[in-house]
């Protein structure tokens, strides 16, 4: 391990050759993302041309193409070259040496068997010992002192900072080995503070060799897995910084997934006291979503991962599983898993990880049976269902069952904007991500340093939320800061350096995970109860306080938070129940449909109040819709029997399928020709309609004519009216002169026209007659007292010649006549 700048400089790092800027040169690949096979540069089958080489695929062509590398790939597609390192534009990133094929150095047996899905295969038949362990897949490297460790008593992280190699001036300065610090050399310092900041670490390392890497950072990390505690490991760093080249590393330069894999087979063969299951798994978390890199090809959907429960309890679903019996098969699921990583071209890498990629290895153990052999086993029998996040094993004859997991993981780099816009949008999601990182470790740190337990926000990312059990203390976490030390990056490698003081705050407290017999099992659900409630407790109490410097969303998820805590209690209640006082519950439950548990919090009270509050407005809501559906039937006497109601629920029901018949019937049979007759009949009536219409209004209008000619006839026989009157009136006075004959009888005959003067005209002649008087009465006139101008009369018009000839009858010279008859004196 190098330690400081002198002994880094001593190891003679690898020709550095800039890369080039592969995404203006290489047209077939701009802009691409694909699975770049980094799984290649770890197996010995491509050892001879071991090249990174970037896919052409693109992220939504996900097709499950393993890539193969060609034979004889030289020069490699996007291989940096000096030459193009003249324009200076772009970071230099060294290139690793890979001119001699190091077979040796390939923790990677050649041949490649399939491996098996963890819920296909009997758990009981898959398991290791330190007999199955193949001579070839064991580092040989692990020493005793080391398998004899406590794994998990490390408190703290251990934060390393390895520093790139470069060709170029580089701007920070490692202090001596004692210190472990790293200092920005004063002329690259932005303020002209006079005592730049110092960094210290556990680690400062420097130079390619990654074995010295992983003995420094990663092994004992992988022995804590191995020996029951949940370990992490992962890079964290500005792009093109060499995290994968730390985690996956070359051919010739095997990094931390491959050594550790091969450390964990040494690990079984020297403990032949236990036997072990191994099963692993390949994620990665792209653009906010988790992809399983191991799900089947087939499958469309089903490579997205859900993250599930809260807390300490997290597990992840669907996600495929592999069990692993040799590093052949660990070999085969990387190989495949990086066949579906998404990697592209950058402006700073020529094969940049575009996501977050987490190799997971669940490591399950228990003591070996009788004689150290098998016999201990149970009989193989139909393959049980996997539960999600709980071990495969089954705890046998007091031998109980340790679980870990093993996480490596190889984060995106953060990164400024770039010229793409595929790229610029991956990148946000990756900086926003990493952004949560630091924050949910910056508050834990904070919580730890100051005895606080301020809300940490695990679930702004699908990153911090996945790694919320270990990131909470259950785990030995090693970070691994990766830092490229060129004058151009000095802001970028600040804000690393700065994220790797904040990790090195956080508290950790890794505990085995054992599984163990049934009684061991309710001891430890007792102890989980109490440890929740305490947790819970503590949560309540802080709640009022919290609760107003939390945002809204915040406040829902530490609710939801404490609502899966006290789930978890309850659920831990049951199990311990039903597995122990079953029988003992059946003979003394209480009458009483309500239960209390009085050991409940009062949290959990109010929870239960709640949810029979919300029970209570479902029901009654039910209880309103069936009242409302109860009006609606049709009356029967409140007295009438079950049955008769039964039957007239049956007859109704018979009637409405008649009536859909009928209906349907109709429909099919009837309808359209019904319709046809109608349009018809619509349309025959309508004419006729017409014409009646038409008919109608020339009706009105004629009646209207004979209305006007009434009007004026009467208007006309009011007229004559007026005259009679007059003539009457005359004629009275004249018969009143007494120049009317006696005896006169006027005929009552027809009326005719002129008839009342010729009446008239012969009643003067009697009277005339009768006084003597000659018939020449108007010669005479003149004499008369009378002044009687009857050419005036004479001259009047004939008015009964005026009446209509046509009915006489109701001629007024008629009733002239009569009512004449009527005045005459007799
Ligand atoms: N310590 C080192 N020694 C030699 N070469 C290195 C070292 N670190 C990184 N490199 C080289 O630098 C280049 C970029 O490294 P790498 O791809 O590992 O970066 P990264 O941090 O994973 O980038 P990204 O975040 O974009 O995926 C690679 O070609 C790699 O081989």
């Amino acid at each position: 391990m190098l330690t400081d700048a002198s002994a880094a400089r001593s190891v003679k790092p690898p020709p550095f050759t800039p890369k080039r800027l592969v995404s203006h040169h290489t047209s077939a690949s701009e802009g691409s993302i694909g699975r770049t096979p980094r799984a290649s540069l770890m197996t010995p089958s491509n050892m001879g041309s071991t090249r990174k080489y970037k896919s052409t695929l693109s992220v939504e062509s996900r097709t499950r193409v393993s890539h193969r590398p060609r034979s004889g790939l030289s020069p490699v597609p996007g291989t940096p070259t000096k030459s193009m390192s003249s324009d200076g534009t772009r970071p230099k990133t060294p290139s690793t040496s890979r001119s001699k094929p190091m077979r040796a150095e390939s923790p990677y047996p050649s041949d490649v068997p399939s491996e098996m899905d963890v819920t296909q295969v009997d758990p009981e038949e898959v398991l290791i010992d330190y007999k199955t362990v193949e001579a070839g897949d064991v580092s040989g490297e692990i020493d005793e002192a080391l398998l004899l460790q406590d794994h998990g008593k490390e408190d703290k992280v251990m934060v390393s900072v390895r520093i790139r190699p470069t060709t170029s001036p580089t701007a920070w300065e490692v202090l001596n080995v004692q210190s472990k610090s790293v200092r920005l050399f004063p002329q690259y310092a932005k303020s002209t503070a006079s005592s730049l900041p110092q960094f210290n670490f556990d680690e400062i390392l420097t130079g390619s060799e990654n074995k010295l890497v992983y003995n420094a950072v990663a092994r004992s990390h992988v022995c804590a897995a191995m020996d029951g505690y949940n370990a992490v490991v992962f890079a964290y760093g500005q792009t093109a910084s060499g995290k994968t080249f730390t985690l996956s590393g070359s051919d010739e330069q095997p990094g931390i997934i491959p050594r550790a894999m091969k450390d964990v087979f040494a690990y079984i063969r020297r403990t032949p006291s236990r036997e072990y299951l191994l099963r692993c798994s390949y994620l990665e978390t792209y653009n906010e979503t988790i992809h399983d890199l191991l799900a089947p090809p087939s499958s469309t959907t089903s490579y997205i991962v859900e993250i599930h429960g809260s807390g300490s309890n997290v597990w992840l679903s669907p996600l495929r599983e592999e069990v692993v019996t040799s590093l052949k098969g660990v070999r085969e699921v990387l190989e495949r898993g990086n066949a579906n990583r998404r990697t592209a071209t950058t402006d700073w890498n020529e094969r940049s990880s575009r996501s977050h990629s987490i190799f997971r290895l669940v490591i399950e153990s228990r003591e070996r049976g009788d004689g150290m052999g098998l016999s201990g086993r149970s009989t193989p029998g139909p393959p049980r269902p996997p539960t999600p996040g709980g071990p495969r094993l089954q705890a046998l004859g007091g031998r109980s069952v340790q679980t870990s997991v093993l996480s490596l993981i190889d984060l995106a780099g953060s990164e400024k904007a770039t010229s793409d816009k595929e790229r610029t949008k991956e990148g946000k999601y990756i900086n926003q991500s990493l952004l949560t990182l630091g924050t949910v470790i910056g508050t834990l740190g904070d919580n730890a340093a100051k005895h606080k337990a301020d809300y940490v926000p695990f679930r702004n990312s699908k990153l911090t939320r996945m790694l919320q059990p270990s990131l909470s203390g259950n785990a030995r976490i090693s970070v691994i800061c990766t830092i490229n030390p060129d004058t151009n990056a000095v802001s970028e490698s600040t804000n690393t350096l700065l994220f790797a003081q904040r990790i090195k705050k956080v508290q950790l407290n890794a505990q085995k995970g054992e599984i163990m017999d049934t009684e061991a099992l309710l001891e430890r659900y007792r102890l989980e109860i109490e440890d929740l409630k305490k947790k819970l407790t503590e949560r309540e109490a802080e709640a009022p306080a919290k609760s107003r410097r939390l945002s809204a969303q915040e406040k829902m998820e530490e609710s939801k938070a404490m609502k899966d805590l006290n789930s978890r209690i309850q659920q831990l209640t049951k199990l311990i129940l039903t597995s122990q006082t079953v029988e003992e519950r059946e003979a003394s439950r209480p009458g009483s449909p309500a239960k209390v548990d009085f050991d409940m919090t009062p949290y959990q009270l109010q929870q239960e109040l709640l949810a029979a509050r919300r029970e209570i407005e479902t029901q009654s809501t039910q209880i309103l819709s069936l009242e409302a559906a109860l009006l609606a039937r049709p009356e029967l006497p409140p007295n009438a029997p079950e049955d008769s109601k039964d039957k007239l629920i049956v007859e109704q029901s018979k009637t409405i399928r008649e009536l859909e018949i009928v209906v349907a019937g109709y429909e099919d049979n009837l309808g359209e020709p019904l319709r046809a007759v109608r349009e018809d009949v619509e349309k025959e009536w309508g004419v006729k309609l017409e014409k009646e219409v038409k008919l109608r209004k020339e009706k009105e209008a004629w009646a209207e004519e004979l209305v006007r000619q009434l009007e004026k006839e009467r208007r006309m026989r009011n007229k004559l009216e007026e005259q009679r009157r007059a003539l009457t009136a005359f004629v009275s006075k004249f018969d009143a002169l007494g120049l009317g004959g006696e005896g006169v009888t006027p005929s009552i005959s027809k009326p005719a026209p002129g008839g009342a003067h010729k009446i008239f005209a012969e009643r003067q002649r009697n009277k005339l007659n009768s006084f003597g008087l000659s018939s020449d009465f108007t010669s005479n006139a003149s004499d008369s007292p009378v002044r009687l101008d009857l050419n005036h009369i004479k001259g009047q018009p004939i008015l009964l010649e005026q009446m209509p000839e046509e009915d006489p009858w109701n001629d007024v010279s008629f009733e002239l006549e009569l009512e004449d008859k009527e005045n005459v004196p007799q």
